[in-house]
Protein backbone atom coordinates (compact mmCIF):
# COMPACT_ATOMS: atom_id res chain seq x y z
CA UNK A 1 0.00 0.00 0.00
CA UNK A 2 1.16 3.55 -0.71
CA UNK A 3 1.41 4.45 2.97
CA UNK A 4 3.52 7.54 2.34
CA UNK A 5 0.53 9.62 1.30
CA UNK A 6 -1.82 8.38 4.01
CA UNK A 7 -2.78 9.85 7.28
CA UNK A 8 -4.72 7.91 9.90
CA UNK A 9 -6.63 9.66 12.67
CA UNK A 10 -8.34 7.51 15.28
CA UNK A 11 -11.77 8.31 16.66
CA UNK A 12 -11.67 7.50 20.35
CA UNK A 13 -15.25 6.24 20.53
CA UNK A 14 -16.53 3.39 22.73
CA UNK A 15 -15.66 1.21 19.74
CA UNK A 16 -12.70 3.16 18.32
CA UNK A 17 -12.27 3.37 14.57
CA UNK A 18 -9.75 4.86 12.13
CA UNK A 19 -10.30 7.63 9.60
CA UNK A 20 -7.93 7.09 6.67
CA UNK A 21 -7.28 10.39 4.92
CA UNK A 22 -5.75 10.07 1.48
CA UNK A 23 -6.58 6.39 1.07
CA UNK A 24 -7.39 5.09 -2.40
CA UNK A 25 -10.58 3.33 -3.41
CA UNK A 26 -8.66 0.46 -4.99
CA UNK A 27 -6.90 -0.39 -1.72
CA UNK A 28 -9.93 -0.83 0.52
CA UNK A 29 -10.19 -4.52 -0.37
CA UNK A 30 -6.64 -5.19 0.75
CA UNK A 31 -7.28 -3.43 4.06
CA UNK A 32 -10.41 -5.51 4.66
CA UNK A 33 -8.63 -8.72 3.77
CA UNK A 34 -5.91 -7.96 6.32
CA UNK A 35 -8.15 -6.90 9.17
CA UNK A 36 -11.46 -8.78 8.77
CA UNK A 37 -10.86 -12.38 7.80
CA UNK A 38 -14.47 -13.45 8.40
CA UNK A 39 -16.01 -11.25 5.70
CA UNK A 40 -17.27 -13.12 2.63
CA UNK A 41 -20.15 -10.98 1.41
CA UNK A 42 -20.11 -7.22 0.79
CA UNK A 43 -23.05 -4.95 -0.07
CA UNK A 44 -22.09 -1.60 -1.50
CA UNK A 45 -24.77 1.10 -1.47
CA UNK A 46 -24.34 4.06 -3.82
CA UNK A 47 -26.25 6.25 -6.25
CA UNK A 48 -26.19 6.18 -10.09
CA UNK A 49 -23.94 9.23 -10.49
CA UNK A 50 -21.32 8.09 -8.00
CA UNK A 51 -21.41 4.44 -9.01
CA UNK A 52 -20.97 5.41 -12.63
CA UNK A 53 -17.70 7.21 -11.80
CA UNK A 54 -16.27 5.21 -8.90
CA UNK A 55 -17.71 1.69 -8.76
CA UNK A 56 -15.09 0.20 -11.09
CA UNK A 57 -12.25 1.60 -8.99
CA UNK A 58 -13.68 0.36 -5.69
CA UNK A 59 -14.58 -3.02 -7.20
CA UNK A 60 -11.00 -3.67 -8.31
CA UNK A 61 -9.94 -4.40 -4.73
CA UNK A 62 -13.05 -6.38 -3.80
CA UNK A 63 -12.88 -9.15 -6.41
CA UNK A 64 -12.31 -11.87 -3.80
CA UNK A 65 -15.65 -11.21 -2.11
CA UNK A 66 -19.20 -12.08 -3.03
CA UNK A 67 -20.23 -8.59 -4.02
CA UNK A 68 -23.52 -6.76 -4.63
CA UNK A 69 -24.05 -3.15 -5.61
CA UNK A 70 -27.35 -1.58 -4.53
CA UNK A 71 -28.26 1.65 -6.30
CA UNK A 72 -30.41 4.30 -4.64
CA UNK A 73 -31.61 7.34 -6.63
CA UNK A 74 -29.81 10.61 -5.85
CA UNK A 75 -31.29 13.23 -3.54
CA UNK A 76 -32.12 14.12 0.05
CA UNK A 77 -35.60 12.60 -0.29
CA UNK A 78 -34.00 9.16 -0.43
CA UNK A 79 -33.18 9.43 3.27
CA UNK A 80 -36.57 7.88 3.98
CA UNK A 81 -38.20 4.91 5.66
CA UNK A 82 -39.49 3.75 2.27
CA UNK A 83 -35.97 3.60 0.87
CA UNK A 84 -34.78 1.82 4.01
CA UNK A 85 -37.46 -0.80 3.51
CA UNK A 86 -36.52 -1.25 -0.14
CA UNK A 87 -32.85 -1.66 0.76
CA UNK A 88 -33.90 -4.39 3.19
CA UNK A 89 -35.79 -6.24 0.47
CA UNK A 90 -32.81 -6.01 -1.88
CA UNK A 91 -30.29 -7.03 0.77
CA UNK A 92 -32.30 -10.15 1.58
CA UNK A 93 -32.58 -10.94 -2.11
CA UNK A 94 -28.79 -10.78 -2.27
CA UNK A 95 -28.52 -13.29 0.58
CA UNK A 96 -27.14 -10.80 3.12
CA UNK A 97 -26.67 -12.14 6.64
CA UNK A 98 -25.15 -10.97 9.92
CA UNK A 99 -21.60 -11.35 8.60
CA UNK A 100 -22.28 -9.16 5.57
CA UNK A 101 -20.25 -5.94 5.42
CA UNK A 102 -22.08 -2.87 4.17
CA UNK A 103 -20.15 -0.09 2.41
CA UNK A 104 -21.57 3.39 1.87
CA UNK A 105 -20.02 4.83 -1.30
CA UNK A 106 -21.20 8.41 -1.62
CA UNK A 107 -22.06 11.69 0.04
CA UNK A 108 -23.92 12.40 3.25
CA UNK A 109 -27.23 11.08 1.94
CA UNK A 110 -25.83 7.66 1.07
CA UNK A 111 -23.74 7.62 4.28
CA UNK A 112 -26.64 8.48 6.60
CA UNK A 113 -29.12 6.15 4.89
CA UNK A 114 -26.72 3.22 4.55
CA UNK A 115 -25.37 3.65 8.06
CA UNK A 116 -28.88 3.59 9.51
CA UNK A 117 -29.70 0.55 7.38
CA UNK A 118 -26.57 -1.20 8.71
CA UNK A 119 -27.51 -0.29 12.28
CA UNK A 120 -30.87 -2.07 12.11
CA UNK A 121 -30.48 -4.81 9.49
CA UNK A 122 -30.63 -8.07 11.46
CA UNK A 123 -30.04 -5.83 14.53
CA UNK A 124 -26.79 -4.50 13.18
CA UNK A 125 -24.14 -5.42 10.64
CA UNK A 126 -20.71 -3.88 10.14
CA UNK A 127 -20.31 -0.94 7.81
CA UNK A 128 -17.64 1.26 6.28
CA UNK A 129 -17.96 4.86 5.17
CA UNK A 130 -16.38 5.74 1.82
CA UNK A 131 -17.21 9.47 1.56
CA UNK A 132 -17.14 11.03 -1.91
CA UNK A 133 -18.33 14.60 -1.24
CA UNK A 134 -16.48 17.32 0.63
CA UNK A 135 -19.31 17.44 3.16
CA UNK A 136 -19.09 13.71 3.74
CA UNK A 137 -15.30 13.74 4.04
CA UNK A 138 -15.12 16.55 6.59
CA UNK A 139 -18.30 15.84 8.50
CA UNK A 140 -20.95 13.18 7.89
CA UNK A 141 -18.71 10.10 7.56
CA UNK A 142 -17.17 10.78 10.98
CA UNK A 143 -18.98 10.44 14.28
CA UNK A 144 -21.50 7.66 13.70
CA UNK A 145 -24.66 9.76 13.38
CA UNK A 146 -26.89 7.87 10.92
CA UNK A 147 -30.50 8.68 10.13
CA UNK A 148 -33.43 9.12 7.79
CA UNK A 149 -35.77 12.11 7.57
CA UNK A 150 -39.47 12.34 8.39
CA UNK A 151 -41.87 14.91 6.89
CA UNK A 152 -42.07 16.49 10.36
CA UNK A 153 -38.39 16.49 11.20
CA UNK A 154 -34.92 16.15 9.79
CA UNK A 155 -32.90 13.06 10.83
CA UNK A 156 -35.64 12.30 13.31
CA UNK A 157 -35.23 8.51 13.04
CA UNK A 158 -31.66 7.46 13.50
CA UNK A 159 -28.94 6.08 15.71
CA UNK A 160 -25.38 6.53 16.86
CA UNK A 161 -23.74 3.69 14.97
CA UNK A 162 -19.99 4.00 14.37
CA UNK A 163 -18.49 2.60 11.18
CA UNK A 164 -15.60 0.10 11.23
CA UNK A 165 -13.55 2.70 9.38
CA UNK A 166 -13.79 5.82 7.26
CA UNK A 167 -12.00 5.45 3.93
CA UNK A 168 -11.39 8.89 2.42
CA UNK A 169 -10.02 9.11 -1.11
CA UNK A 170 -9.33 12.80 -1.88
CA UNK A 171 -9.35 12.15 -5.62
CA UNK A 172 -13.13 11.59 -5.59
CA UNK A 173 -13.56 15.31 -4.92
CA UNK A 174 -12.18 16.12 -8.37
CA UNK A 175 -15.52 15.29 -10.02
CA UNK A 176 -17.67 17.21 -7.56
CA UNK A 177 -19.76 20.10 -8.94
CA UNK A 178 -18.98 23.47 -7.31
CA UNK A 179 -22.50 23.66 -5.77
CA UNK A 180 -21.70 20.48 -3.88
CA UNK A 181 -18.30 21.82 -2.85
CA UNK A 182 -20.14 24.76 -1.28
CA UNK A 183 -22.17 22.42 0.93
CA UNK A 184 -18.99 20.94 2.33
CA UNK A 185 -17.51 24.41 2.81
CA UNK A 186 -20.52 25.38 4.95
CA UNK A 187 -19.78 22.55 7.40
CA UNK A 188 -16.01 23.18 7.27
CA UNK A 189 -16.50 26.87 8.04
CA UNK A 190 -18.85 25.78 10.83
CA UNK A 191 -15.98 23.72 12.29
CA UNK A 192 -13.75 26.78 12.12
CA UNK A 193 -16.30 29.08 13.77
CA UNK A 194 -17.03 26.75 16.68
CA UNK A 195 -13.48 25.80 17.57
CA UNK A 196 -10.64 26.82 15.29
CA UNK A 197 -9.87 30.48 14.57
CA UNK A 198 -6.71 29.49 12.67
CA UNK A 199 -8.83 27.33 10.33
CA UNK A 200 -11.17 30.29 9.79
CA UNK A 201 -8.16 32.45 8.85
CA UNK A 202 -6.96 29.67 6.54
CA UNK A 203 -10.29 29.91 4.67
CA UNK A 204 -9.99 33.69 4.49
CA UNK A 205 -6.38 33.61 3.28
CA UNK A 206 -6.67 30.70 0.87
CA UNK A 207 -10.00 31.49 -0.78
CA UNK A 208 -8.46 31.83 -4.24
CA UNK A 209 -6.59 28.54 -4.11
CA UNK A 210 -9.65 26.81 -2.65
CA UNK A 211 -11.74 28.09 -5.55
CA UNK A 212 -9.06 26.97 -8.01
CA UNK A 213 -9.22 23.49 -6.43
CA UNK A 214 -5.53 23.53 -5.58
CA UNK A 215 -4.88 19.93 -4.52
CA UNK A 216 -2.45 20.73 -1.71
CA UNK A 217 -4.76 23.30 -0.20
CA UNK A 218 -7.79 21.01 -0.51
CA UNK A 219 -5.91 18.25 1.20
CA UNK A 220 -5.04 20.60 4.05
CA UNK A 221 -8.65 21.84 4.20
CA UNK A 222 -10.10 18.32 4.46
CA UNK A 223 -7.45 17.19 6.94
CA UNK A 224 -7.81 20.17 9.28
CA UNK A 225 -11.58 20.19 9.12
CA UNK A 226 -11.87 16.42 9.69
CA UNK A 227 -9.52 16.78 12.65
CA UNK A 228 -11.95 19.21 14.30
CA UNK A 229 -14.77 16.71 13.92
CA UNK A 230 -12.69 13.76 15.13
CA UNK A 231 -11.57 15.68 18.22
CA UNK A 232 -15.10 16.69 19.21
CA UNK A 233 -16.79 13.32 18.63
CA UNK A 234 -13.92 11.57 20.43
CA UNK A 235 -14.63 13.69 23.51
CA UNK A 236 -18.41 13.29 23.39
CA UNK A 237 -19.58 10.45 21.17
CA UNK A 238 -23.26 10.60 22.12
CA UNK A 239 -23.78 14.37 22.24
CA UNK A 240 -24.05 14.83 25.97
CA UNK A 241 -22.17 18.13 25.87
CA UNK A 242 -19.50 19.54 23.57
CA UNK A 243 -20.68 17.60 20.50
CA UNK A 244 -23.73 19.85 20.49
CA UNK A 245 -21.46 22.57 19.10
CA UNK A 246 -21.32 20.69 15.78
CA UNK A 247 -24.97 21.62 15.47
CA UNK A 248 -24.23 25.33 14.98
CA UNK A 249 -26.69 26.66 12.39
CA UNK A 250 -28.64 23.39 12.29
CA UNK A 251 -31.66 24.37 14.42
CA UNK A 252 -32.35 27.04 11.81
CA UNK A 253 -31.13 25.04 8.80
CA UNK A 254 -33.11 21.92 9.62
CA UNK A 255 -36.26 24.03 10.05
CA UNK A 256 -35.76 25.36 6.52
CA UNK A 257 -35.11 21.90 5.10
CA UNK A 258 -38.25 20.52 6.77
CA UNK A 259 -40.39 23.46 5.63
CA UNK A 260 -39.18 22.96 2.04
CA UNK A 261 -39.79 19.19 2.13
CA UNK A 262 -36.09 18.41 1.73
CA UNK A 263 -35.91 19.87 -1.76
CA UNK A 264 -35.09 23.30 -3.14
CA UNK A 265 -32.51 23.83 -0.41
CA UNK A 266 -29.47 21.69 0.32
CA UNK A 267 -28.28 20.81 3.80
CA UNK A 268 -25.18 22.99 3.38
CA UNK A 269 -27.26 25.97 2.25
CA UNK A 270 -29.54 25.58 5.26
CA UNK A 271 -26.51 25.40 7.55
CA UNK A 272 -25.00 28.51 5.96
CA UNK A 273 -28.17 30.57 6.49
CA UNK A 274 -28.51 29.02 9.95
CA UNK A 275 -24.97 30.02 10.94
CA UNK A 276 -25.73 33.63 10.05
CA UNK A 277 -29.04 33.53 11.97
CA UNK A 278 -27.22 32.08 15.00
CA UNK A 279 -24.55 34.77 14.67
CA UNK A 280 -27.22 37.50 14.74
CA UNK A 281 -28.70 35.88 17.84
CA UNK A 282 -25.24 35.71 19.41
CA UNK A 283 -24.78 39.40 18.66
CA UNK A 284 -28.12 40.21 20.32
CA UNK A 285 -26.87 38.35 23.40
CA UNK A 286 -23.54 40.17 23.47
CA UNK A 287 -21.51 37.12 22.40
CA UNK A 288 -20.37 38.48 19.06
CA UNK A 289 -19.55 41.94 17.75
CA UNK A 290 -21.28 43.27 14.65
CA UNK A 291 -17.91 43.06 12.86
CA UNK A 292 -17.57 39.35 13.74
CA UNK A 293 -21.09 38.61 12.43
CA UNK A 294 -20.15 40.33 9.19
CA UNK A 295 -16.85 38.49 9.00
CA UNK A 296 -18.62 35.12 9.25
CA UNK A 297 -21.28 36.13 6.75
CA UNK A 298 -18.67 37.42 4.30
CA UNK A 299 -16.66 34.21 4.35
CA UNK A 300 -19.73 32.11 3.55
CA UNK A 301 -20.70 34.47 0.73
CA UNK A 302 -17.17 34.53 -0.72
CA UNK A 303 -17.61 30.85 -1.53
CA UNK A 304 -21.07 31.38 -3.03
CA UNK A 305 -23.14 30.20 -0.07
CA UNK A 306 -26.52 31.83 0.64
CA UNK A 307 -26.91 33.79 3.87
CA UNK A 308 -30.52 34.88 3.41
CA UNK A 309 -33.70 33.22 2.20
CA UNK A 310 -36.78 34.63 0.49
CA UNK A 311 -40.47 34.33 1.31
CA UNK A 312 -40.41 32.35 4.53
CA UNK A 313 -42.71 32.76 7.50
CA UNK A 314 -40.67 33.02 10.73
CA UNK A 315 -43.55 31.68 12.85
CA UNK A 316 -43.79 28.51 10.75
CA UNK A 317 -40.03 28.04 10.93
CA UNK A 318 -40.15 28.52 14.70
CA UNK A 319 -42.72 25.74 14.89
CA UNK A 320 -40.46 23.38 12.94
CA UNK A 321 -37.75 24.12 15.50
CA UNK A 322 -39.88 22.30 18.07
CA UNK A 323 -38.76 19.03 16.46
CA UNK A 324 -35.10 19.84 17.10
CA UNK A 325 -33.40 16.94 18.87
CA UNK A 326 -31.48 19.25 21.19
CA UNK A 327 -34.64 20.61 22.82
CA UNK A 328 -35.35 19.55 26.39
CA UNK A 329 -38.71 19.77 28.13
CA UNK A 330 -40.05 22.06 25.43
CA UNK A 331 -37.12 24.47 25.89
CA UNK A 332 -35.20 25.33 22.74
CA UNK A 333 -31.46 24.79 23.01
CA UNK A 334 -29.33 26.62 20.47
CA UNK A 335 -25.68 26.75 19.62
CA UNK A 336 -24.31 30.28 19.53
CA UNK A 337 -20.90 31.39 18.32
CA UNK A 338 -18.82 33.27 20.86
CA UNK A 339 -16.75 35.48 18.63
CA UNK A 340 -14.99 33.40 15.99
CA UNK A 341 -13.32 30.15 17.06
CA UNK A 342 -15.55 29.37 20.03
CA UNK A 343 -19.22 28.57 20.64
CA UNK A 344 -21.57 27.81 23.48
CA UNK A 345 -24.70 25.76 24.09
CA UNK A 346 -27.40 28.25 25.08
CA UNK A 347 -30.54 27.30 27.00
CA UNK A 348 -31.60 30.90 27.29
CA UNK A 349 -32.98 31.94 23.93
CA UNK A 350 -36.56 33.14 23.94
CA UNK A 351 -38.92 32.57 21.02
CA UNK A 352 -38.89 36.34 20.49
CA UNK A 353 -35.11 36.38 20.16
CA UNK A 354 -35.22 33.45 17.75
CA UNK A 355 -37.90 35.17 15.66
CA UNK A 356 -35.74 38.29 15.49
CA UNK A 357 -32.82 36.18 14.27
CA UNK A 358 -35.06 34.69 11.56
CA UNK A 359 -36.06 38.22 10.49
CA UNK A 360 -32.38 39.04 9.92
CA UNK A 361 -31.98 36.26 7.33
CA UNK A 362 -35.37 36.46 5.61
CA UNK A 363 -34.90 38.78 2.65
N1 LIG B 1 -24.22 12.14 9.82
C1 LIG B 1 -23.70 13.35 9.97
O1 LIG B 1 -22.95 13.62 10.91
C2 LIG B 1 -23.99 14.40 8.95
C3 LIG B 1 -23.21 15.56 8.90
C4 LIG B 1 -23.49 16.51 7.92
C5 LIG B 1 -24.49 16.28 6.98
N2 LIG B 1 -25.19 15.12 7.03
C6 LIG B 1 -26.20 14.82 6.01
O2 LIG B 1 -25.54 14.73 4.76
C7 LIG B 1 -26.48 15.01 3.73
C8 LIG B 1 -25.86 15.93 2.70
O3 LIG B 1 -24.72 15.29 2.15
P1 LIG B 1 -24.00 15.82 0.83
O4 LIG B 1 -23.89 17.29 0.86
O5 LIG B 1 -22.79 14.98 0.65
O6 LIG B 1 -25.09 15.53 -0.29
P2 LIG B 1 -25.40 14.22 -1.19
O7 LIG B 1 -25.04 13.00 -0.49
O8 LIG B 1 -26.80 14.39 -1.65
O9 LIG B 1 -24.41 14.39 -2.41
C9 LIG B 1 -24.57 15.54 -3.20
C10 LIG B 1 -24.56 15.22 -4.70
O10 LIG B 1 -23.23 14.98 -5.10
C11 LIG B 1 -23.18 13.86 -5.97
N3 LIG B 1 -21.87 13.26 -5.76
C12 LIG B 1 -21.43 12.63 -4.66
N4 LIG B 1 -20.12 12.34 -4.76
C13 LIG B 1 -19.74 12.79 -5.97
C14 LIG B 1 -18.49 12.82 -6.65
N5 LIG B 1 -17.38 12.37 -6.07
N6 LIG B 1 -18.45 13.34 -7.89
C15 LIG B 1 -19.56 13.86 -8.46
N7 LIG B 1 -20.77 13.90 -7.86
C16 LIG B 1 -20.84 13.37 -6.62
C17 LIG B 1 -24.34 13.00 -5.55
O11 LIG B 1 -24.80 12.22 -6.61
C18 LIG B 1 -25.37 14.01 -5.09
O12 LIG B 1 -26.21 14.35 -6.16
C19 LIG B 1 -27.70 15.58 4.40
O13 LIG B 1 -28.70 14.61 4.44
C20 LIG B 1 -27.23 15.90 5.80
O14 LIG B 1 -28.27 15.84 6.74
C21 LIG B 1 -24.97 14.19 7.99
O1 LIG C 1 -22.08 15.14 14.04
C1 LIG C 1 -22.80 15.95 14.62
O2 LIG C 1 -23.04 15.86 15.82
C2 LIG C 1 -23.42 17.05 13.87
O3 LIG C 1 -24.26 17.76 14.42
C3 LIG C 1 -22.99 17.27 12.46
C4 LIG C 1 -24.03 17.94 11.59
O4 LIG C 1 -23.34 18.59 10.55
C5 LIG C 1 -24.99 16.96 10.92
O5 LIG C 1 -25.80 17.63 9.99
C6 LIG C 1 -25.83 16.10 11.82
O6 LIG C 1 -26.47 15.10 11.09
C7 LIG C 1 -26.91 16.87 12.54
O7 LIG C 1 -27.36 16.07 13.56
P1 LIG C 1 -28.80 16.16 14.19
O8 LIG C 1 -28.64 15.40 15.46
O9 LIG C 1 -29.11 17.61 14.41
O10 LIG C 1 -29.74 15.56 13.22
ZN1 LIG D 1 -24.77 19.28 9.08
Amino acid sequence: MSLVTWQKIDVAAKDPYPVFLGASLEELGEYLHRHYRDIEHILVVSNPVIADIYWERLKQGLMNYRLNLLIVPAGENEKSLDRLSQLTTEALRCGADRKTLVIALGGGVIGDLTGFFASIFMRGVRFIQVPTTLLAQVDSSIGGKVAVNHPAGKNILGAFYPPLAVWTDFSTLETLEWDEVENGLAESIKHAIISDLALFEFFENEQQRIKQRDKTIWREMVTRSSAVKVKIVSEDEHEQGIRGLLNLGHSFGHALETQMNYSGITHGQGVSIGIVAAAHLAHAKGLMSRAEVERARRLLEVFGLPTTIKEQNPQTLLQHMQADKKNQGGRKILILPKGIGQAIVSRECTDQEILSAWQQVIA
